[in-house]
């Protein structure tokens, strides 16, 4: 269980992180929000990167303000940054090695074998000994997501894993943190609400450091209920629409004569939510 409270994070006189409460449980939670609402200042604040000014964040009972208790709190933790600043000339199977010893899995034998074992875990096994510069974008990312797994951590923090993904890498990537997420808390900020649709069974929206929305997906949709439409004609008027494949428009906000109310995705919420969109 993780336990935030009141926590905040101020950069330059403003408030990044503005006096945040959330509790957070076993599954997937992911972390919606636009530029700059703060999901990788928390993230950070979470995997124990960054200190936050004040306010306080507990995981497992452990404080990551107390110097022996955060060490504790990283070997049960698991992080993929956003800009995970590989090596480019390492193999695959050097850079988790590299990344096992810092996390202080002294034996080499073991080190080894927990290695092969999140170099599985993700399949890629067959890239052990390819360098780093040579995998593709998804494989990198599954790379990243590998040295998050080692030595089997309770709470895996994951920073918009999925971006850049092509559709066949995401999928892959979606059933990976899906099963991960069935023992153990994962916490994923990301920009897809197809991810959060798919995979997450609560969702946070952050906006100006602060919480605007916690739910279910389905309760994030549910914000746009009765303001999403179907119309034949481009709608005058509307600020947010768009033509979908079958040649109709998508309108959100205020009905356009004659069209048809549909139902919401979760996009649809999110977007009524930040306030893209006024009713
Ligand atoms: N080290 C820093 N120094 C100054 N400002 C910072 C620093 N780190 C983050 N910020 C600012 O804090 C705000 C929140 O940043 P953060 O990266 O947490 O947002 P985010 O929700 O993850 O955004 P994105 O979706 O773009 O990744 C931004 O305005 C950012 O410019």
């Amino acid at each position: 269980m993780i336990e935030i409270s009141d926590l905040t994070k101020t950069y330059g006189g403003r408030p990044v992180l503005d006096g945040l409460d959330l509790t957070l449980g076993p599954g997937i939670t992911g972390l919606l929000g636009p530029n700059g609402a703060g999901k990788t200042t928390l993230l950070r604040c979470l995997a124990t990167t960054l200190a936050p000014d004040g306010g306080a964040v507990r995981a497992f009972g452990l404080d990551p303000g107390v110097p022996m208790q955060r060490t504790a709190l990283r070997r049960r933790l698991g992080y993929l940054p956003q800009d995970p600043g590989f090596y480019p000339h390492f193999t695959a199977f050097d850079l988790v090695d590299y990344v096992a010893i810092l996390k202080e899995l002294t034996d080499r034998r073991q080190r080894h074998a927990e290695v092969r074992r999140v170099l599985a875990e993700v399949e890629l096994t067959g890239q052990s000994r390819t360098k780093v510069r040579k995998l593709s974008g998804g494989m990198r990312q599954r790379l990243a997501l590998a040295q998050a797994l080692l030595g089997e951590p309770d709470l895996l923090i994951l920073d918009e894993p999925t971006v850049g993904l092509d559709p066949e890498q995401r999928m892959l990537f979606r059933a990976l943190v899906s099963r991960l997420g069935e023992d153990r808390t994962v916490v994923l900020s990301t920009h897809q609400t197809e991810d959060v649709a798919a995979l997450c069974e609560r969702v946070i929206v952050l906006r100006d450091g602060r919480v605007a929305f916690d739910g279910t997906p389905g309760e994030l949709a549910g914000v746009a209920a009765g303001q999403v439409w179907l119309s034949d004609e481009a709608p005058a008027g509307a600020r947010v629409f768009w033509r979908t494949a079958d040649g109709r428009y998508r309108v959100l906000g205020g009905p356009p004569p004659g069209a048809d109310v549909t139902p919401p995705g979760v996009e649809d919420g999110y977007l009524m939510l930040i306030g893209e969109v006024t009713a």
